[in-house]
């Protein structure tokens, strides 16, 4: 497992806590759940067009006040006390990123990563139903995790996706990914997202290469 601590370092730049500090961590995760509230409210606003402007000019300031300090880089991944890693700010599980839904995943001890999420209609592709990239985006981040947990982390060379039925939005959603098998630098991947009606919607297969550098 100490191996593959070195290849997520290497892979995805992973590090040791930084300390951003839990109570930070805490603050912005707040800031995100309101911003995403707010991009929802934005997709699904009917109030009149001087509401829109004068909503529209308040929102500005407040970018400009976050913008008088900021960083070079977002947070990056983070390892944990038990050696798990976190992806603060990525756009899937990142607790501080409002474009994440963000999914909340667990990594079982067989190396099986599940999780558990709602996507709203910000995420609308279909009438109703989830836009086939954003299942995509969230398979991908799975499998990802589950070729890590095997000890085995790559980057993503192939992605197939095979969408059996329209996934609907506004209601909880599960994703299950496990590595099945490994060959020298690559590591193929399964996934599938299943519906509250315990139907799978979307299955995907993944194909993981660990970089050489
Ligand atoms: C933090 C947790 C989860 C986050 C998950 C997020 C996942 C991501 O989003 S990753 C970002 C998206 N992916 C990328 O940007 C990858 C871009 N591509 C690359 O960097 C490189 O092409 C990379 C690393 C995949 C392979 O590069 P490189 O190491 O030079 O591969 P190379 O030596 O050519 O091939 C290695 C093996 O894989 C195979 N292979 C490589 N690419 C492919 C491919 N696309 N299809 C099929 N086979 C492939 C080769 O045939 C070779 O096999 P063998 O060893 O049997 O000959």
């Amino acid at each position: 497992m100490t191996e593959a601590r070195a290849a997520m370092g290497r892979i995805f730049r992973a590090r040791e806590p930084r300390g951003l500090g839990e109570e930070r961590v805490e603050g912005l995760a707040e800031l995100a759940a309101r911003v995403r509230e707010l991009t929802e409210a934005v997709v699904l606003t009917d109030v009149d067009d001087a509401e829109v402007a004068a909503v529209a000019a308040q929102v500005a300031e407040l970018t400009a006040r976050l913008n008088t300090a900021r960083r070079q880089e977002p947070p990056s991944i983070e390892f944990g006390a038990d050696g798990a890693f976190r992806h603060l700010a990525g756009p899937v599980t990142g607790r501080l990123n409002p474009i994440a839904p963000p999914v909340e995943v667990a990594v079982h001890e067989d190396g099986t990563v599940r999780g558990v999420f709602t996507l709203n209609a910000v995420y609308e592709g279909p009438p109703g139903c989830v836009h086939g990239g954003v299942a995509a985006l969230v398979l991908d981040h799975v499998l990802g995790m589950a070729a890590a947990a095997n000890g085995t982390p790559g980057m993503t060379a192939t992605l197939d996706m095979r969408y059996r039925r329209p996934t609907p939005h506004g209601v909880p959603l599960t994703v299950e990914a496990k590595a099945v098998r490994s060959e020298g630098r690559r590591t193929f991947v399964e996934a599938h997202i299943t519906g509250p009606d315990g139907k799978v919607t979307v299955e995907a297969t993944g194909m993981f290469v660990r970089p050489v550098h």
